[in-house]
């Protein structure tokens, strides 16, 4: 009974996992798939049910999709002995789970048995969880131990997709950051930086880096800690030819909400404004976006990861929809990496052949361009 660990989030994660599960499905084989969605404090949040992405998965499938109540207790246990051969099992998010993602070996260990076992104790692991194959966790890591174990199709493709853009990209190479998970993405800045022709930098991050150069930046996201880190990242970025492009004009907010009053201010006059010292920066500015897309399509190979503003919000979606318009534009190579990433230029009416590819892991891609270690894939060769 192969076991798939997917990251069956949105309705664009959904449909990348359905394939593989299917196939094993076609073939028989009885199904139980582990998925997580957000980032719960390990306990049963049920805004971070798994079971609307499962449901969402049964509608797609056509074929029999159980959903567990929970992840490796009773109601998993009785369900996943009651499954046929071809029938498919989704348990609730792992992560609600502590142990899912605890930093103690044993304690991932005990939760990757209570996994395995639901196999019957004769499965198979097949990871097809590329979103999460940069985690060292229990449904990732740890259970590859103890199953015989497989890379999936979408984790196999992502890997190639991935590989080009490290090994040649044809220049000039632009990679455009944005999002909201800041600290996680400053790190990959560091080794992009000798990568990158460009480095175009909006959404959340941009306000440390136009801190960092000595602006206020009122109310929005900010790593003061990381703060000295970005100016290395600036004074090195002139040493190795990498260009970093900042947004030249915010749109500011008097609050997060769509009914908040905005205005389009110079990104080194943020505080000057009507909001003054309160006022968030939520997305780039039509100027900035204009710049960027003007980048974008004078590139070869672009990557993009996270949006450059609130893009739910429409008043906050212009930056986002300027840089999908370049990529749609753009002869480039690209890759659109991230959960949010992809929704963002759904939502906004992109379609999927308008980009070269767009990847269902944001922090896994980058940590792939970075040259890291992934657990998820080491896990596989050991
Ligand atoms: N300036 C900003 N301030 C607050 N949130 C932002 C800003 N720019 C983008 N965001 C938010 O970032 C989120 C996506 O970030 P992230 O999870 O890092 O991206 P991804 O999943 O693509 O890697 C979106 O929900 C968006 O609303
Ligand atoms: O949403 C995800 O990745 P992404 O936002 O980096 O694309 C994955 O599910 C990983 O989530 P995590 O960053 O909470 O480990």
């Amino acid at each position: 009974m192969p076991l798939d660990g997917s990251t069956v989030t949105d309705d664009g994660r959904v449909r990348a996992s359905l394939p593989v599960i299917a196939k094993l499905a076609d073939a028989g084989a009885r199904v139980v798939v582990m998925a997580h969605l957000g980032r719960p404090k390990g306990s049963p949040d049920p805004k971070y049910s798994i079971k609307p992405a499962a449901e969402r998965l049964r509608e797609l499938a056509g074929f029999p999709v159980a959903i567990a109540e929970d992840v490796t207790g009773d109601s998993a246990r009785a369900a996943s002995a009651a499954l046929g051969d071809g029938e498919v099992l989704v348990l609730e998010n792992v992560r609600f789970d502590a142990r899912e993602t605890s930093k103690d070996d044993a304690e991932r260990a005990a939760f990757a048995a209570e996994l395995a076992a639901l196999t019957g104790g004769n499965g198979a692991y097949v990871d097809d969880a590329f979103g999460a194959v940069h985690r060292k966790h229990a449904s990732v890591f740890d259970i590859a131990a103890l199953l015989p174990s497989y890379q999936g199709d979408l984790v196999r493709t992502e890997v190639e997709v991935l590989k080009t853009l490290t090994e040649a990209p044809k220049r000039p190479y632009v990679v455009v950051l944005g999002g909201s998970k800041v600290s996680d993405k400053l790190a990959v800045i560091d080794n992009l930086l000798g990568r990158a022709d460009h480095l175009l930098i909006g959404g959340g991050m941009a306000f440390t880096f136009l801190k960092a150069q000595g602006h206020a930046v009122g109310g929005s996201l900010l790593e003061e800690d990381q703060l000295d880190t970005v100016r290395g990242y600036l004074t090195r970025a002139k040493e190795v030819g990498c260009d970093i492009i900042l947004p030249t004009d915010i749109v500011v907010a008097s609050k997060f909400g769509a009914d908040a009053e905005h205005e389009i201010l110079p990104a080194d006059k943020l505080e000057e404004g009507a909001f003054g010292a309160t006022g968030l920066g939520l997305d780039i500015g039509p100027e900035s976006g204009e710049n960027f897309a003007s980048y974008i399509r004078s590139a070869n190979t672009v990557f993009w990861n996270g949006p450059m503003g609130v893009f739910e919000i429409d008043a906050f979606a212009g930056g986002t929809r300027a840089v999908a318009q370049g990529l749609a534009e753009s002869e480039a190579f690209s890759v659109v990496g991230g959960g949010d990433s992809a929704a963002a230029v759904r939502t906004l009416g992109f379609h999927d052949d308008d980009f070269g590819h767009i990847s269902t892991g944001g922090g896994a891609s980058l940590e792939y361009l970075e040259g890291k270690e992934l657990p998820g894939l080491t896990a596989l060769d050991r």
